[in-house]
């Protein structure tokens, strides 16, 4: 039996979820995050071939890649040592409006997407909390988000996700293939120059990365 066509069940999209003033106070906790955790730009596995986005993490546990290590979770920024910042309470509670999981997340990825970067298809895959959502806020500009099943090779289905914009990976769709096919530059004035050069998109993606 053939899976049903993408989104799957459990995908929830949820635009314009937070409002202007939530968002500039998240690029806040962005910017002050990254005075001690600095933006750094991950490799992957083996190849060593940098990704596109730039990353930094909140919480107990962020997500980093590096050509001998590979993708894995880690107490400590790869460059700093120092632990990565809390999570901020409005992505708490987001988690506890929308997860349905009885544990906060213990890793809050945030990827600066510059104009240019995209990031494949991939499936979150690297918790062993596999019961628990993956929660996605976006900030800045708009960008071409892509899901598809839980096979490379399926249908996929597209959408344009805007600055304020929840998604949840949940039930089946935390299976999923998915990625950002493009960023779509100047859509948005929310992210400033000064830190962040020609704009772009930040996304964060809170997960729970040990089982309750
Ligand atoms: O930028 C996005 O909307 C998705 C990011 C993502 O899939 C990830 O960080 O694993
Ligand atoms: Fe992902």
């Amino acid at each position: 039996m053939d899976e049903p066509a993408p989104p799957l069940p459990g995908f929830r999209f949820l635009p314009g979820h937070f409002d202007r003033t939530v968002q500039s106070d998240l690029v806040a906790a962005v910017i002050e995050a990254a005075a001690t955790a600095p933006f750094w730009r991950p490799s992957m596995p083996r190849t060593g071939q940098p990704l596109s986005v730039k990353m930094t993490n909140f919480g107990p546990l962020g997500w980093v890649t590096d050509q001998a290590r590979g993708y894995r979770y880690e107490p400590a920024h790869p460059e700093t040592g120092a632990p990565w910042p809390p999570l901020p309470t409005a992505l708490l509670d987001l988690w506890t409006a929308v997860s349905g999981y009885p544990a906060p997340p213990e890793a809050c990825l945030v990827n600066w997407y510059a104009p240019g970067s995209r990031m494949g298809l991939h499936v979150d895959s690297d918790e062993a909390a596999t019961d628990a959502a993956v929660v996605s806020v976006s900030l800045g500009d708009k960008a071409r988000f892509r899901i598809g099943g839980t096979t490379r090779r399926g249908k996929t289905a597209s959408m344009v996700l805007s600055s304020g914009d929840v998604v949840v990976l949940g039930g089946a769709s935390r299976r999923s293939y998915h990625g950002v096919d493009r960023i779509y530059p100047g859509t948005s004035t929310l992210l400033p120059e000064t830190v962040f050069p020609g704009g772009g998109r930040i996304n964060l993606t809170m997960r729970r990365v040990t089982p309750a």
